[in-house]
């Protein structure tokens, strides 16, 4: 089967180097003028990758979908038509802010014969170019599919477990980069690593509460595209949203320019919970820290003077 890669940041470019172990893979990005990508220092292409900025070269069977989540709907208004009936695996970890979906309604809505899969887990694209042992979650609602895509998929090094809660798998992704914020900002203040564990394991209740409430099913957050994803980004300063979030607790500015899924995804679920009727008070205080709402001194003072309640 044949695979292409669309977008050419840091992830994409890492996917497309590991799965050219097994064979050709093309790597389409817009803006692809180098032979070691800037965003990815240090990693060499190898010659079964072929770079493009053509959409035509993108013919294969299976896509992946490497973009981050707040431009996939523009690119897919374009370009949907060439890429329905394939199969089409989003990477990309956030939601939607202008329609509050995730990346795989918005390719099942632009595609409606494709076959839509997501692929998500604890890695850092370094990691993966590396070779370095990674273990993923491949969803696809369509048991066979995802069978055949988890085989595909696969590499020496790229380890994937299948499952059909494409909703929890994709859920898991996006809201771990809003914990990671929160996470990043209570060290980033000094508050140490006490409070740091207790964002995280209140933060997973969130991420729990608010994926049930969308269907998904809990223990698919209990594992590698929830948990394991939490675990990894709110402890490596390799993590881009760990590393905004250390920097909005320290005051500090942020490099423009990076990309920090959780930003968008926090206001995405800011704008979901009063609608599901649920509450997620670390996600809703990460989005008014990322819109300039509230201020990271009172921050603490807002989660801490919350009514008591049972865990
Ligand atoms: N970097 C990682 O370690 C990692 C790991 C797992 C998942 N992801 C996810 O992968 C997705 C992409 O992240 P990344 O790390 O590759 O980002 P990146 O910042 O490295 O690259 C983003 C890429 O998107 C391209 N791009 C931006 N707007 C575009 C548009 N309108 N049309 C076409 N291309 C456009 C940029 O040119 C750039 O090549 C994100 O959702 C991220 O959460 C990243
Ligand atoms: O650098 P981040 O914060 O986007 O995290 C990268 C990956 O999602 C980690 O699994």
């Amino acid at each position: 089967m044949s695979v292409a890669v669309i977008g050419a940041g840091a992830f994409g470019t890492a996917l497309a180097v590991v799965l050219a172990s097994k064979g050709p893979v093309t790597l389409w990005g817009r803006d692809i003028g180098w032979s070691e990508n800037p965003r990815l220092p240090g990693i060499d292409l190898p010659p079964a990758l072929r770079l493009t900025d053509r959409i035509e070269d993108c013919a294969a069977e299976t896509v992946l979908l490497a973009l981050p989540a707040q431009v996939l709907g523009g690119f897919l208004a374009e370009q949907a038509q060439f890429f329905d009936g394939r199969n089409l695996v989003s990477c990309a970890k956030g939601i939607d802010l202008s329609t509050l979906q995730g990346p795989s309604a918005l390719i099942a809505a632009a595609c409606p014969a494709a076959t839509v899969a997501v692929l998500t887990g604890p890695s850092f694209a370094a990691d993966i170019a590396r070779g370095l042992p990674t273990a993923l979650t491949l969803a696809c609602a369509d048991p066979d599919k995802a069978e055949t895509l988890q085989a595909q998929l696969s590499t020496a090094s790229l380890r994937l477990y299948r499952t059909t809660d494409v909703t929890g798998a994709e859920l898991g992704g996006a809201l771990k980069n809003v914990i990671a914020i929160a996470a990043g900002a209570a060290i980033g203040a000094g508050y140490g690593d006490s409070a740091r564990a207790s964002v995280v394991t209140r933060g997973f209740a969130e991420m729990t509460r608010l994926a049930a409430a969308l269907g998904a099913r809990p223990e698919t957050l209990a594992g590698l595209s929830g948990l394991g994803d939490l675990v990894l980004t709110c402890t490596s300063e390799q993590s881009r949203n760990f590393r905004y979030g250390l920097a909005l607790g320290a005051g500090r500015d942020f490099a423009a320019g990076t990309t920090v899924e959780g930003a968008a995804t926090a206001r995405a679920v800011a704008a979901l919970a009063p609608k599901l009727g649920i509450e997620l008070p670390i996600s809703q205080l990460v989005a008014g820290l990322a819109e300039g709402r509230v201020a990271m001194k009172h921050a603490l003072d807002i989660l801490l003077n919350r009514p008591l309640k049972e865990e």
